[in-house]
């Protein structure tokens, strides 16, 4: 017996810490490395970092290395050397764009090349899953067991967690209750909760499809802006509602609405992106600078919900050929791509050009 929380619940306590600015700890059999998310970690940790000595790191993507012009010798990511009189405000500048143009020189950066990248690779995954910035600053340990229970941290074993961050999380059905809509008289809204201590995602079904023919779906990923403010920079809150309408129409349909802001990197980060993409960049480009891929969404959750309610092929919503391979992939069979083309405005027209240039998008 053991009430010691397991792999994926010391996860969401690490995600919870970093989100803080507390340390965690991250450690193997052999090293062990103290990890803090840049945004969060404030001037007195730098302080309390530097009297532990060592060289600290910064550890931020091989995108955001491409926009700073640093080396990035792990591949996917660059251990940018923190100097010696690196203040907290240099600490920032490398891991947030937002003030690129205007001081675009942080360098020379120098990137860390000997030693290995696993632990800096699961730190940045960490706070990317913490939806914060990605990147993290990142310092070799000595007697780590020791160091965690006097500072109270929270310790993650890297062999645990690389293949628990993979994985899409198990799914519960918390509760489902009828929700008449403006949009279908016969609807009912379903609440599932991930395992892993993460956003809860929403289904709402329409009427009462068969589970043995094709169902009208759509992967709705969550969007504040559009859906709730009206805000015209995108089309969701227009396919939100044309969504639901079709499925009312036609009396059946599920409309999975996935808590995926900003496509995956959250609000804050979405609007980081909005702000550099009022400095000239687009979505696609702006998602880069901030060091994330153009679209971190994992869309097996989608696919999860869809068979635990019992459906195994839809007519699917969409415009992103990425959600059909990607429900193909895990299970779903896609019959038939309804095309969703609502919403266009002076203001989002660029966006969808962007989409349908550099995303694939069928417009
Ligand atoms: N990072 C980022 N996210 C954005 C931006 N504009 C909209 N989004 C997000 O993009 C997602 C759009 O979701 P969807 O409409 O489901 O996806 P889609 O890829 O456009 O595919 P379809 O609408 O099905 O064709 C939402 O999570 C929005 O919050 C942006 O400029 N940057
Ligand atoms: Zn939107």
């Amino acid at each position: 017996m053991s009430f010691a929380p397991d792999i994926i619940e010391t996860l969401a306590r690490a995600r919870a810490d970093l989100r803080m600015g507390v340390p965690v700890v991250i450690a193997d059999a052999k090293a062990a490395v103290l990890v803090l998310a840049a945004e969060t970690m404030d001037a007195q940790r730098l302080a309390d970092l530097r009297v532990l000595g060592g060289v600290p790191v910064l550890a931020i993507t091989a995108r955001r290395a491409e926009t700073l012009k640093a080396r990035a010798y792990d591949g996917d990511l660059a251990r940018i050397v923190l100097p010696p009189d690196a203040r907290l405000d240099w600490v920032l500048a490398v891991a947030d764009p937002a003030d690129d143009l205007k001081t675009p020189m942080k360098g020379p950066l120098l990137s860390a090349r000997e030693g290995d990248a696993g632990m800096h690779r699961l730190a940045i995954r960490l706070v990317k899953t913490a939806q914060l910035l990605p990147s993290a600053v990142v310092l070799d340990l000595q007697d780590a067991a020791a160091f965690a229970l006097a500072n109270s941290l929270t310790v993650v074993q890297a062999a645990l967690a690389g293949p628990v961050l993979e994985q899409v999380s198990d799914l519960h059905p918390v509760v489902a209750a009828r929700l008449p809509m403006e949009a279908a008289g016969a609807g009912r809204l379903h609440i599932y909760r991930p395992e892993d201590g993460g956003e809860e995602h929403y289904a709402i079904e329409i009427g009462r499809p068969s589970r043995d023919a094709p169902v009208l779906a759509r992967l709705h990923s969550a969007c504040f802006t559009g859906d709730v403010l009206g805000s015209l920079k995108c089309d969701c809150g227009p396919q939100l509602r044309g969504a639901l309408a079709q499925m009312g129409a036609e009396g059946e349909g599920v409309l999975l609405y996935l808590n995926q802001e900003g496509r995956g990197i959250g609000l804050a980060n979405k609007m980081r992106a909005y702000s550099l993409q009022d400095q000239g960049f687009d979505t696609v480009e702006a998602n880069h600078r901030l060091g994330f891929e153009d679209d971190e969404r994992d869309f097996r959750i989608g696919s999860t919900i869809l068979k635990s309610m019992g459906f195994s092929s839809v007519r699917l919503l969409t415009n992103n050929p990425r959600k059909i391979d990607m429900m193909q992939a895990n299970g779903i069979t896609v019959t038939e791509r309804v095309p969703l083309k609502v919403g266009e405005n002076v203001h989002n027209r660029a966006y969808l050009a962007t989409k349908a240039l550099k995303s694939g998008h069928l417009f």
